[in-house]
């Protein structure tokens, strides 16, 4: 069972009220020769969206699988909601595993079935005695709630678009009402109208379920966008974790080139447009253009 703060294991109706529900400590991860993680650390705070970046092969999907027991690491330990996943049988704990969900890169949907019949692949493996039609409904709602119209319970995952599967594989993510929600490159192969409006689905989830979500991408969109916090690998490391401004000011070379370079230059504008956008109509923008006219016509009268 997955555990409280004080080692008390919690029941499935309680959710994890400690500070971190997942934490790494001295992760090693080795395939032969190549060492791809070495005494990697990492705290992910509860409740927040936490973007994961790096450059490609900096093993950013190995971290995740890593977290989700898919991957045995060499070295180190891994708590999620205060309890170590490598002490778990993978294939038998529910107490961690039915409280995650996951959507990997591409969807991974089964083929041969429906969006809703993709959906209902957890709910039969962690609760097989649930009655079917309430199982039908849960899916049917999952699949709405994941921004898909009704119709699409009934289709196959040959009859969606891009933007739809990864809304699908969402729906199958959020079946079983997990706290923490692991994303790997959601927004990739979307139009960016599509990749915005998947953003704003996640950070609307987040808020409304009270998700803590584990987010790897290369979109500095969605990571200006949605992101608490980000934590950059590099050098088999995580070598910081902090908002985008703050890592914005760090000295490290990949850093400022990601960040500062041409494409983080525009995101950061396209954000910052889209927040005067927000507020325009607000108070506080508001007061400011009032504030501005009337120093405005004291200046005209002087
Ligand atoms: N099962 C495996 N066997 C051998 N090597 C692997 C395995 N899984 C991952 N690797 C290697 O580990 C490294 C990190 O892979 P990973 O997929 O985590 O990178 P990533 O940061 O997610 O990259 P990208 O941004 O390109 O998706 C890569 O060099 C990859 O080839």
């Amino acid at each position: 069972m997955a555990q409280d703060e004080t080692g008390r294991n919690l029941e499935r109706h309680e959710r994890f009220r400690g500070e971190y529900p997942i934490v790494v400590e001295g992760l090693t991860n080795r395939f032969g020769d190549q060492v791809v993680h070495e005494d990697l650390d990492l705290k992910v705070r509860r409740g927040e969206i936490l973007g994961v970046v790096g450059g490609s092969g900096t093993g950013k999907s190995v971290l995740m699988r890593s977290i989700i027991g898919l991957q045995v690491p060499a070295e180190g330990d891994i708590h999620v909601f205060g309890r170590s996943v490598l002490d778990t049988d993978p294939e038998e704990d529910d107490g961690i595993r039915n409280r995650w969900g996951v959507l990997f890169q591409g969807g991974a949907l089964f083929s041969t079935l429906t969006v809703g019949e993709n959906v209902e692949v957890p709910l039969k493996q962690f609760y097989p005695n649930i009655d079917p039609r309430l199982r039908h409904e849960i899916a049917r709602y999952k699949t709405i709630l994941s921004g898909l119209p009704e119709e699409a319970v009934s289709k196959y995952p040959s009859e969606l678009s891009g933007g739809m599967k990864k809304r699908a594989g969402l729906a199958r993510a959020l079946a079983l009402d997990p706290e923490l929600l692991f994303l790997d490159e959601p927004t990739a192969g979307l139009d960016p109208i599509g990749a915005a409006a998947f953003d704003n689905l996640t950070r609307e989830l987040k808020e409304t379920l009270g998700l803590t979500v584990f987010l790897i991408t290369h979109d500095l969109d969605t990571l200006h966008e949605i992101c608490d916090r980000v934590a950059v690998l590099a050098d088999r490391k995580v070598i910081a974790v902090d908002t985008v401004p703050n890592l914005m000011e760090l000295d490290h070379p990949w850093i400022q080139e990601y960040f500062n370079g041409p494409r983080g230059r525009a995101a950061l504008t396209a954000q910052a447009l889209d927040e005067l956008r927000r507020h325009m109509d607000k108070p506080p923008a508001a007061n400011v253009v009032k504030a501005l006219d009337k120093a405005n016509s004291k200046k005209d009268k002087a």
